[in-house]
């Protein structure tokens, strides 16, 4: 075993990106953009908001959904402290623990990404209805956070649905993101049991929107700046204030039907082009659509059935952070493949509202089927050393 603690390779790193890590204690890395690539490798920890909501997408994902089973109050307030510590560590690029010099006891971290830089770590947390309930503390629970009703043509498998708390963990290096889910279980074992989980990878290239795997453009009218705050942020004064909630559904896509799809049936689908993104009837990829947009015969230039334009038309909207997987061979010996999606918005029914205008109409539904789902509530960030996640919530109990 190398005992090698992380902190050495990041003090490596040039004098830049060392100056923007020291400099940054809030995470302000804000922003949805395709160009936010390669700032710094640290992104923090500690702020107002978690980080890995509005932080730009990084490259990888590994997200786990947990099982609570204790019901111990005290037990799981201190789950989350081990976890806080843990997670500033992780988010720096060191280990989650000192190694010690004792050899006969197991190393304090499972190793694996020892000797890699932080890669942009960020550690994301929440908690689902569920958590309530078994904490018998259903009176905190907010009135938004019940389970998502069933939307059309759902096919929700058990093995990807319920559970109480959910990590996100998203870095530019897959294996950072494995280390840190697999400590922060490791260190967790006697308070809760691993449900489900995805990884997943998206291909930002720093200058162009991602594509996912029916390769168009994935994310374009996703937006920044102040609008992006007062769509994602919870504002209601209480313990869920400067949170959000996370919807995650696991859409599998039928790739094979896909690709026998002709060129002009796959772009009717989305009402965009796929090897630009631009929209019918627009130019630029980030023009603001104009859904009564007419063709020279003055028919509507979008299929009523196309997947942006009734999404588009609820005029409502949530900050998308999705991400692509491929999780080997289905039964069928078809690509076990499709999209992690995820969606961050302060309430829920935002969700709802936009899953419901899709519906049965969405053309993409010929290709896809929602197998997994959850809703959780993530807390707000840690603002200052003695703060843990969850803190406003077991303070309010
Ligand atoms: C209920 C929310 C949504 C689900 C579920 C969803 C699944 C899904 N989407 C794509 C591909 C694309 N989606 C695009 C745009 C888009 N999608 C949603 C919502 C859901 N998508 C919204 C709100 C929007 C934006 C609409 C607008 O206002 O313009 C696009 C176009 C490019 C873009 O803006 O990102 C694509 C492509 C897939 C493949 C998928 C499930 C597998
Ligand atoms: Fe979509």
């Amino acid at each position: 075993m190398k005992n090698l603690n992380r902190r050495h390779f990041v003090k490596q790193l040039g004098m830049s990106s060392a100056g923007l890590m020291l400099g940054s204690s809030i995470n302000s890395v804000e922003a949805k953009t395709p160009c936010d690539h390669n700032t710094t490798p640290i992104i923090p920890f500690v702020g107002t908001h978690q980080a890995g909501i509005t932080t730009p997408g990084q490259k990888h994902i590994y997200f786990i959904v947990l099982d609570l089973h204790t019901d111990k109050l005290e037990d799981i307030k201190q789950m989350f402290k081990v976890w806080t510590s843990y997670s500033k560590n992780l988010t720096q690029g060191k280990n989650v623990k000192e190694y010690s010099k004792n050899h006969f006891i197991p190393p304090a971290d499972t190793g694996e990404a020892d000797s890699l830089s932080a890669h942009k770590l960020t550690l994301t947390f929440g908690v689902s209805p569920s958590f309530f309930t078994k904490l018998n503390i259903n009176h905190l629970k907010p009135a938004e956070l019940t389970d998502l009703p069933h939307f059309p043509r759902d096919q929700l498998k058990p093995e990807y649905i319920g559970g109480d708390i959910c990590i996100q963990a998203c870095a530019d290096d897959p294996q950072v993101a494995f280390n840190a889910v697999r400590n922060l279980v490791r260190v967790a074992r006697s308070t809760i049991t691993m449900k489900w989980s995805q990884s997943g990878f998206t291909s930002y290239d720093d200058l162009q929107t991602p594509r996912n795997l029916f390769a168009f453009k994935d994310g374009t009218a996703n937006f920044s700046g102040q609008k992006l705050d007062e769509v994602v942020w919870v504002q209601q004064d209480n313990w869920l204030k400067n949170g959000s909630y996370l919807v995650v559904r696991r859409i599998k896509m039928f790739l094979e039907t896909w690709d026998r799809t002709n060129a002009a049936e796959q772009n009717n689908t989305f009402g965009r082009y796929r090897d630009s993104g631009i929209a019918f009837g627009h130019k630029d990829e980030f023009d603001t659509l104009d859904l009564k947009k007419m063709d020279e015969k003055g028919k509507p230039i979008f299929p009523n059935t196309s997947h942006v334009k009734l999404a588009h038309q609820t005029g409502l909207n949530i900050l998308r952070r999705s991400y692509s997987y491929a999780s080997g061979i289905d039964d069928h010996a078809q690509f076990d493949a499709g999209l992690l999606f995820i969606s961050f918005q302060n309430d829920p029914k935002t969700f709802i509202t936009i899953q419901n205008s899709l519906g049965n109409t969405d053309k993409m539904n010929e290709y896809v089927t929602h197998i997994g789902s959850g809703l959780f509530a993530c807390f707000p960030g840690i603002v200052d050393e003695q703060d843990y996640l969850g803190r406003s919530l077991f303070d309010a109990i």
